[in-house]
């Protein structure tokens, strides 16, 4: 085992990554069909998802929309109530939680609070009456994969949230399970604290080479961590794809709201040539030039979006040649410091969202509210959505 835990470069590896792409890789965890209801609520609707060995997925969602009973299910803490789970070519129909070879992380943690953090990492290895040798040196290994062999004889209340967190970690990675199901793993930590722990988590990933399913409903963290990402809604998986791709082609409004902030303009479709289709929002001047075939008709209602960060914002008319162009006048500004977020009226009924990064600490003239700009953006920066 202490070869997998070899150090490994991490960026180059995640980047050929993509499993997923390959018509024949195997399916490592499976839902078919899996439906789970609660009495006469139906919490997890017919749903089917692939996710293969070392990937680092992600179930993202707002509060109730399935994704811990989901998860739940995959550990044996529930049964589907239709549809089969498979883990490694196994169907888990009836087999108990101990038995399948995933562990789950649970969001309160569940320290013993009387033993030290590493009885608490030695106990379910104690449970499977591994060898005491052997235990010793997981304990050990454990303890220095998680930094905290200065804190080996603590009790978890003399320790911070996020060194609990960590000996939680360590000890559901202890019996080297397969498949680390994580739920809400860092909902205890303050905001930076947590990020520092997703990188923690993504290179303890990549250095056991197990695979990580994790339950989160904060897309940052989701986007952060995974490779993939299934975004749900009551039940049901909107979109699977890499963070990336969620962010930059969202396939409906639900998803592009979901995920970042978004600019949604309602337009027609005015014409399409292949390559460019060309929209006409009823309170734009402009049409919208969009380098995007759709499916959708001349005539039918669609949705233009577009993030905040691609669109530029200026006093000056944008030169020819830059398609998508609209005034407007500014209406708020908010600062964060990094950047501001201006709202920019360009309509009767349409505030356009736009995003300047700060990248100077003073500028010669700000722009300011009730000032008149000009807005534009490329015709490959936004999407066409049709649901
Ligand atoms: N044992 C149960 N009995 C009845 N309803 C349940 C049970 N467990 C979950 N539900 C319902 O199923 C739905 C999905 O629950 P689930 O815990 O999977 O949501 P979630 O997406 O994880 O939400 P959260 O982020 O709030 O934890 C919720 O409406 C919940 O009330």
């Amino acid at each position: 085992m202490e070869g997998a835990l070899a150090k490994k470069p991490i960026g180059p590896v995640r980047r050929d990554f993509t499993p997923w792409e390959s018509g024949n890789a195997k399916p490592f965890i499976e839902f078919r069909n899996v439906t789970k209801r609660f009495g006469d609520f139906t919490a997890v609707d017919n749903l089917s998802l692939t996710i293969y060995e070392r990937e680092f997925f992600a179930l993202l969602g707002g509060s109730g929309c399935g994704k811990t009973t989901m998860m739940r299910m995959l550990g044996g803490f529930e049964e589907p109530s239709a549809g089969e789970i498979f883990l490694d070519g196994q169907n888990l129909a009836g087999v108990p939680p101990y038995r399948r070879p995933a562990n789950m992380m649970f969001q309160s943690y569940a320290l013993f609070p009387h033993m030290s953090v590493e009885r608490n990492i030695a106990f379910g290895l104690q449970q499977d009456k591994l060898p005491k040798g052997e235990i010793e040196a997981r304990v050990q290994q454990m303890l220095k994969l998680v930094k905290l062999e200065d804190f080996a004889k603590r009790k978890p209340h003399q320790l911070s949230g996020g060194q609990r967190q960590r000996v939680a970690l360590a000890r559901s990675i202890a019996k080297k399970p397969k498949v680390l199901l994580l739920d809400e793993p860092l909902g205890a930590l303050d905001r930076k604290l947590r990020e520092e722990t997703q990188f923690e988590l993504m290179d303890l990933q990549t250095e056991l080479g197990m695979t990580f399913l994790i339950v989160t409903h904060d897309q940052e963290e989701a986007m952060t961590v995974a490779d993939r990402i299934a975004v749900m809604d009551r039940g049901r998986i909107i979109q699977v794809a890499t963070p990336a791709e969620i962010y930059e082609t969202p396939n409906s409004r639900f998803v592009a709201d979901f995920i970042g902030s978004i600019n949604l303009i309602e337009a027609r479709v005015a014409s399409r040539n292949g390559t460019v289709t060309r929209l006409k929002a009823p309170n734009l001047e402009r049409e919208i030039a969009v380098s995007q075939p759709t499916d959708a008709n001349v005539g039918d209602t669609v949705w233009f979006a577009i993030r905040p960060e691609k669109i530029r914002l200026g006093f000056d008319a944008p030169q020819n040649g830059t398609a998508n162009a609209a005034e407007a006048e500014i209406w708020d500004i908010g600062y964060l410091g990094d950047v501001s977020i201006f709202h920019a009226k360009a309509a009767e009924d349409l505030i356009l969202k736009s995003t300047v990064a700060n990248i100077t600490r003073t500028v010669e003239r700000p722009i300011s509210w009730e000032d008149n700009v000009w807005l534009s953006w490329d015709e490959d920066a936004g999407v066409i959505l049709t649901r």
